[in-house]
């Protein structure tokens, strides 16, 4: 095939195969059968190796890099990753609501309540379309460049639709059966065990070599923007569709409030289900829907007064009491 074939033939192909790892990887609802999404890469890889000066960075052969690096370089995030602040119970779940509602004049206020998914804070950077960085949060200021790992997860698109610079943030986590699967092999081979898939998400995103980060099987959440010039939507909700239809995937649990009786009944909801998911989760965050109460709210030093997270007992609290009263 001459040059001018091969440009032409790898656009579709890029496409065709970025629409087919959406929809099993995001949407969960593979339109095309492994064997012929393996055969297309084939037919990508075979044109790419005759014209490597024709490969694009969202080409999906670019997925799991080349050779392993040294070290992650340190990056800055111009928009603080915050921390968020705790309730423990329905009291201090109403007591949120009523800080809240004293720090504003507006009375249509609405929660969106999404799962706090137990992984680590990510932030993705797109420029003209493509992903261009990809960082952990570090101490909330300085975090870690782990581009190179986080295009592995599938569910991370390489190009989006929008074109000017946009920052989006989300939990990178391991899904349970994958942490069994992979404490399983440990054992046989002998090596030290994760504590949780938290710390197996963590440590796999922490390789640096991405062929060992592309076989852990991560996932990852988006539930909000960072950087975004363009950013006029009036609320979370809205913003959280938006995302959703550049193709990142957001959580299908995460809902809308009208009250803070709403909220509590989602937490009680998911406190009992929680055992239902196929990832672990170690709360629920409530945010503010409406952003300019966001921005009358403001923040703490560390974190938004227009959100906070329920926290769930701790597991291992319960255990003990549980043989307390079974002893
Ligand atoms: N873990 C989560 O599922 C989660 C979430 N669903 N939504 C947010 O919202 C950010 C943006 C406003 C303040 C925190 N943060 C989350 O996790 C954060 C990351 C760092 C500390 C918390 O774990």
């Amino acid at each position: 095939m001459d040059k001018q074939e091969a440009i032409a033939k790898l656009e579709t192909l890029r496409e065709q195969l970025n629409q087919f790892n959406y929809e099993y990887h995001v949407l969960d609802k593979p339109s095309v059968s492994d064997q012929e999404y393996d055969m297309k890469m084939r037919e990508l890889k075979d044109i790419e190796e005759q014209y490597p000066e024709l490969i694009t960075p969202d080409s999906p052969s670019q997925r799991v890099g080349g050779e392993p690096i040294d070290a992650f370089q340190k990056v800055q995030h111009n928009i603080p990753m915050l921390s968020l602040g705790n309730a423990f119970n329905e009291e201090e779940l109403r007591d949120f609501d009523r800080r809240v509602r004293e720090g504003t004049d507006a009375t249509n206020i609405s929660y969106v309540c999404e799962l706090k998914i137990d992984g680590l804070a990510i932030s993705l950077r797109y420029v003209e379309g493509l992903l261009e960085r990809g960082a952990t949060r570090g101490d909330g200021k300085t975090g870690e460049d782990i581009t190179t790992n986080l295009k592995t997860i599938r569910s991370i698109p390489l190009k989006i639709k929008e074109t000017q610079p946009i920052e989006v943030r989300g939990e990178a986590f391991m899904p349970t059966k994958s942490f069994q699967a992979l404490n399983e092999k440990r054992e046989q081979n002998g090596e030290d065990l994760f504590a949780n898939p938290r710390n197996a998400a963590a440590g796999s995103l922490r390789q640096l070599d991405p062929k060992i980060a592309a076989s852990r099987n991560l996932d990852i959440f988006i539930y909000s923007v960072g950087e975004w010039e363009a950013g006029e939507l009036a609320s979370h909700s809205e913003r959280l569709a938006y995302l959703k239809e550049l193709g990142f995937k957001i959580n299908p649990e995460t809902k809308t409030c009208k009250s803070i009786d709403e909220v509590i009944e989602y937490v009680q909801y998911w406190t009992e289900h929680r055992p239902d998911l196929s990832y672990e989760i170690d709360g629920i965050v409530i945010k503010v829907d409406q952003i300019d109460i966001q921005d009358e709210l403001g923040f703490t030093a560390k974190s938004p007064r227009w959100a906070i997270a329920y926290k769930f007992p701790a597991e291992e609290a319960v255990t003990k009491l549980t043989d307390i009263e079974l002893s």
